[in-house]
């Protein structure tokens, strides 16, 4: 048999199984992805919020990025929680030697409104990481975060977008308006072309993790070799199908549904959401 394309996620976990590592897993294995993992934090949470967060220490992240790409390819990779500095400059140094498109989900708050990074490391990741991304996946408050600039309106959107690539060097930009008002509207700047991507909204209080899914979807369609803007396209539907089919478990924000698109697919409910 062939070798699959490998995709890895560098994040922290949710032992709820809706976001971080959990949902990039999911993810990579419902798109036909062999996925890897390196765990950043352990974070005790569920679909209320979170409870504690502990860090790994340094030696074991920078082993574990060693022991996979050591031993196996890796054709695009993503992040997600890198809570502090000292992590992301062992993480910095890692990608230097790795050859792969690398996906930032900039994750800083949780839908909770719980903190998940701090300070001084959002400055580090801004300034010191963005710079090496082929992609960064910005929602509305971290895009303002990123920018500096309040984003009222998807005019402020598609200037966050232009920014964080020609200001802060990202290699494209994506930002995410599921917390805006209407329909649920995504714009991708690549440094060339501005694309939206557009979806009705979907009424529902379970998007725990829609955020890792998406990025973790554009990870493996990148490690597919898709093009950026059709990573994205085929991403937003996948993660739309996942918030549609979503579950009612827990007693806050319900996890989304990672094989949505299998029951879409089933019943032929298909939809084109450029
Ligand atoms: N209620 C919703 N209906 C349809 N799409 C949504 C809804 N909420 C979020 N999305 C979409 O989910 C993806 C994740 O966006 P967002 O919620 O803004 O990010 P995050 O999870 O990082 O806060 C985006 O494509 C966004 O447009
Ligand atoms: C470990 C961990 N990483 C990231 C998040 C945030 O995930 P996101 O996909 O933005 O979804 P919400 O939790 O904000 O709905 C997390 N909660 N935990």
């Amino acid at each position: 048999m062939k070798s699959p394309n490998c995709a890895l996620t560098i994040a922290g976990t949710d032992p709820s199984g809706g976001a971080g590592i959990q949902a990039d897993l999911k993810t990579f294995q419902e798109l036909k992805t062999y996925g890897m993992s390196v765990i950043t934090s352990v974070v005790a949470q569920n679909t209320t919020g979170v409870k504690s967060v502990h860090h790994l220490p340094l030696n074991m992240l920078s082993e574990q990025l060693e022991a996979v790409e050591s031993d196996l390819p890796i054709h695009a990779f993503k992040t997600g929680m890198m809570a502090d500095v000292e992590m992301m400059k062992v993480i910095k140094e890692w990608i230097q030697n790795v050859k792969a498109p690398f996906v930032m989900d900039p994750v800083m708050i949780a839908t909770s409104g719980d903190p998940l990074i701090n300070e001084d490391a959002r400055i580090y990741l801004r300034e010191e990481l963005v710079p090496l991304t082929a992609i960064v996946t910005p929602n509305i408050s971290e895009a303002e975060d990123l920018t500096g600039d309040k984003i009222s309106t998807h005019e402020d959107m598609k200037e966050a977008a232009k920014k964080i690539v020609h200001t802060l060097g990202a290699g494209a930009a994506l930002i995410k308006g599921g917390h805006m008002q209407g329909q649920a509207i995504d714009y991708l700047y690549d440094g060339k072309a501005m694309y939206s991507f557009a979806t009705e909204r979907i009424d529902t209080k379970n998007t725990h993790g829609t955020g890792c899914t998406y990025s973790a979807a554009i990870t493996a369609y990148l490690s597919q070799g898709e093009e950026l803007h059709k990573a994205v396209e085929k991403s937003k539907h996948f993660v739309t199908s996942a918030i549609r089919h979503s579950f009612e478990l827990g007693k806050g924000n319900g996890p989304t549904n990672h094989w949505g698109i299998r029951e879409e697919e089933l019943t032929g409910e298909f939809r084109n959401y450029s």
